[in-house]
């Protein structure tokens, strides 16, 4: 392979994790991701999408090498409780162990290999499971805090561009230098919420409730951010929120450019 001049950018491959839903006639299970984490990856993270299909742990060695980037994306459906040692869903809780089971192996695996990651929502959860967390299953029935999910009484185009509470970012965090301030409002459609911290995580923001918004792997080889909101739904008219895609999508060009570089040099 012949190596490309230096400071040239390279796109990234980004992985973007699948559910498995019914569709059809006969609900045939399909690897679906919406539509807007492809756009976003061809618009702020400046890359190339790619489907990762919730085909199990063992497809994580195949296809981990071979991505620059990993979005970890929302889902209506919960992390099995089994995968923290939660106590059972309440009965109708949409799960996808299929998910799961890509999901969380994928993810230890992309931290441990420095891929960088930004995993939103569902994916923010599964950070959290997968590195040893608990998670909270309905935030709203909680003394004490806020409802997180989705309002049920608002069209759906404005429930996920509208704000719905403020996420106080860490002082001097990262997050907040992006944002140019201390506090941030943002959408919230999930129910489910970090209960105990994974003991790698590093809280960088908080809903007025004390939950947990925002978080980012200590010590991470790479970029490894998760947020509790959708900032996927407004980048193309929120500064903060693009300018989480364009840092998540520099990371990803550098790690695409230190890849072809080793390529190039075997
Ligand atoms: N099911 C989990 C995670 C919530 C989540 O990822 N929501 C995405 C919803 C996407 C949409 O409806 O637009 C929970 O409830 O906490």
């Amino acid at each position: 392979m012949t190596p490309r001049p230096k400071g040239m950018r390279v796109k990234p491959l980004i992985g973007i994790s699948c559910c498995v839903k019914g569709f059809g006639l006969f609900n045939t299970p399909n690897h679906a991701a919406s539509d807007h984490y492809v756009k976003v990856v061809l618009g702020p993270v400046g890359g190339i999408p790619i489907l990762i299909p919730a085909a199990g742990e063992a497809s994580v060695p195949d296809i981990l090498p071979r991505l620059d980037g990993l979005l970890l994306t929302g889902s209506r459906s919960n992390v099995h409780p089994s995968n923290y040692d939660g106590p059972a869903h309440a009965e109708g809780t949409p799960e996808d162990p299929q998910r799961d089971s890509t999901t969380l192996p994928l993810i230890r695996a992309a931290i441990g290999q420095g891929v960088p990651l930004l995993a939103i929502c569902r994916g923010m959860q599964e950070l959290n499971v997968a590195l040893g967390g608990t998670l909270d299953q309905r935030i709203q029935d909680l003394p004490g805090r806020m409802d997180h999910s989705t309002p049920s009484d608002q069209p759906i185009p404005l429930v996920r561009t509208g704000k719905a509470h403020t996420v106080r970012l860490a002082v001097e965090g990262m997050l907040a230098r992006l944002a140019n301030c201390g506090e941030v409002p943002v959408n919230s459609l999930h129910n489910q919420g970090v209960q105990r911290l994974a003991p790698r995580l590093e809280p960088m923001g908080w809903a007025p409730d004390g939950t947990v918004e925002a978080v980012r792997v200590r010590e991470a080889r790479g970029f490894a951010w998760g947020v509790q909101w959708h900032p996927e739904y407004d980048w193309d008219r929120d500064g903060f929120s693009r300018r989480i895609f364009e840092s998540f999508g520099e990371a990803c060009a550098d790690w695409a450019r230190l890849r072809h570089e080793q390529v190039a040099a075997e």
